[in-house]
């Protein structure tokens, strides 16, 4: 298991001093935001692309995933990065999201990243049906995993509270019917937290089919709100123990996307705590020394 930071809790940086702190506080890797104002793909020259590879091996980071969920380039008014959706009824709308996911797998080739990370399928619209919801996003998923196949890299799909899928469970009959080998579940750990999953039942669960891990943590009352991992309820030796148990040899990438004001203390906070714990020996369910 390796750590690695995601760039968007530096929105407020750009993307060369990102990385430059992300590596001076310890991180192996780092999550690219594929949005403003790091990497939106739609507008990313080959001048900045080049630049951003020169900056990961300038700082000695390698990419642990390209962060294609947030869409604060749109700035929808409904809320800041998760429109247009997968089921966007307007399919004029629902196409921007389709092509950002295009133009976010190919950027993911081109750099040399394992794979992106998406929504779930956004909040059902009013009129809509869960089924029908379903439906639409299972037809919109299945050329973007041929996208993704052809390119060599892989499509992960994030359950989170409040959109289409919200727990790592609903995840199982969509990737069922996409049937696509390039397909895979990005399992948040804190999102799994907040709809009261049992978190080493569910890794244990979704191991074949998880390709990676964002963590943050959540207050005990379970509502979604990144927190800097031990500061909030979530057992974090609990939780790497049961994903060091699955044989996963991958990233895990902490997102605090809410800590722009001090994204440096978020992110020494979070190694100070997981550090220990991936690359120690398992401290679950040990009595406190
Ligand atoms: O919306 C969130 O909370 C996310 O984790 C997006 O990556």
């Amino acid at each position: 298991m390796r750590l690695a930071f995601s760039t968007n809790a530096y929105m407020r940086f750009p993307f060369e001093e990102a990385a430059s702190r992300i590596a001076s506080i310890g991180y192996e890797g780092l999550e690219l935001m594929a949005d403003v104002p790091h990497a939106w793909p739609a507008g990313l020259l080959d001048g900045p692309k080049r630049a951003i590879r020169e900056a990961m091996d300038r700082h000695g980071l390698r990419f642990s995933n390209v962060n294609a969920f947030m869409m604060n380039a749109i700035a929808d008014r409904r809320q800041p990065y998760w429109y247009p959706s997968f089921i966007e009824p307007d399919e004029g709308y629902r196409s921007v999201r389709i092509d950002h996911t295009r133009r976010a797998l190919d950027l993911c080739a081109e750099l040399g990243a394992p794979h992106i990370t998406t929504e779930p399928g956004g909040p059902i619209a009013e009129g809509q049906s869960r089924q029908e919801a379903i439906d639409l996003f299972v037809e919109v998923l299945k050329p973007l995993a041929e996208h993704a196949d052809r390119q060599g890299v892989l499509l992960l799909i994030e359950p989170e509270p409040g959109l289409l899928l919200e727990t790592t469970d609903q995840y199982l009959e969509v990737a069922e019917r996409v049937g696509a080998p390039s397909l895979g579940l990005n399992f948040d750990v804190g999102h799994a937290y907040c709809m009261a999953e049992d978190l080493p039942t569910q890794i244990a669960k979704l191991a074949p089919l998880t390709r990676h891990y964002h963590v943050e943590d959540i207050a005990e009352t379970r509502v979604h709100h990144h927190l800097v991992p031990g500061t909030g309820a979530i057992d974090f030796p609990g939780v790497v123990d049961a994903i060091r148990q699955t044989g996963y040899d991958g990233w895990v990438t902490v997102e605090l996307y809410p800590f722009v004001d001090d994204p440096d203390d978020a992110a020494r906070g979070a190694l100070g705590l997981l550090r220990p714990l991936v690359s120690g020996p398992s401290t679950a369910g040990r009595p406190a020394p």
